[in-house]
């Protein structure tokens, strides 16, 4: 099993999302089966809960024993809980409200109407994030991270020449001014995405293009944020036609 970095191009956003969707249903019943459990961590952004809502409409969606599966995001808007910009209500919307997964198994990050003070949030977070802490790193051991990837290569809540893409201590940062609106947000650091087994990133369209083919060029990470994900078994970039237009022929491996 090598650990380089793999696209897998899709001829559309459709065909994408169904794909993904597939993928994670038999990669986590693999999972649960070989660990007993698995710590899914989500993204926010349209193909985040698209594959979301993928994976609901899937016949074999309950074929996976969600008692097992513990959710995570590695980012969040720092808006109220009811706020439909929340990663978490879109979430439970596509999802997890129409899953048997336990309400403790659902780890959302704070939100600005329970905790007014985003760096209070973070700290939540991040002792949230320890209380499953493994093998000596302070966070639970992600078997899959999904990542959406901005036009400017953002991931999570990493922007290019911010602060929060040079954090290497911290487990969560607090965002103030996200050039992707809403303005504050929270987010998993680098190290800690990285620590997870499998990062699985999901783009669609031309505007993504350039920030993908940067990234595989060996862009900076700070600032391409998405050239800085790596996780430690596997590296899955989930893309469709329109996004790939950059990607060396060389790094595309067959997908369909
Ligand atoms: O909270 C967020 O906004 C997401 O975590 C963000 O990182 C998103 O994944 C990218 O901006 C891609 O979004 P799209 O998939 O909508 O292009």
């Amino acid at each position: 099993m090598t650990n380089e970095r793999r696209v897998l191009v899709h001829p559309d956003k459709e065909a994408l999302t169904a794909s993904v969707a597939a993928r994670f249903l038999t990669k986590t019943i693999d999972i649960v089966d070989d660990q007993g459990a698995a710590n899914i961590a989500l993204t926010g952004g349209t193909m985040g809960i698209a594959v979301l809502e993928a994976v609901n409409a899937s016949p074999a969606r309950d074929t996976i024993d969600w008692s097992k599966v513990h959710f995570w995001w590695g980012d969040e808007r720092f808006v109220p809980r009811d706020s439909p910009d929340r990663n978490e209500r879109q979430a439970r919307e596509a999802l997890l409200d129409h899953i048997a997964v336990p309400p403790e198994n659902v780890h959302p990050f704070p939100s600005s109407d329970e905790t007014p003070d985003i760096d209070e949030a973070a700290r939540l977070y991040a002792a949230e994030l320890e209380a499953f802490a493994h093998e000596g790193w302070p966070v639970p051991k992600f078997d899959i991270t999904f990542l959406g990837v901005g036009p400017d290569g953002h991931i999570a809540s990493l922007f290019p020449d911010r602060p929060g893409i040079r954090e290497e201590k911290a487990s969560v940062i607090a965002e103030r001014d996200s050039p992707k609106p809403p303005p504050q947000r929270l987010s998993l650091t680098r190290p800690v995405i990285n620590s997870s087994d499998r990062i699985w990133l999901v783009l669609s369209g031309t505007d993504k293009a350039s920030a993908l083919g940067l990234a595989l060029a060996g862009a900076s990470y700070t600032e391409v944020p998405v050239a800085g994900a790596k996780g430690r078994k596997r590296t899955v970039f989930f893309v469709d036609k329109d996004a790939a237009v950059d990607v060396p022929e060389n790094l595309i491996a067959p997908s369909y």
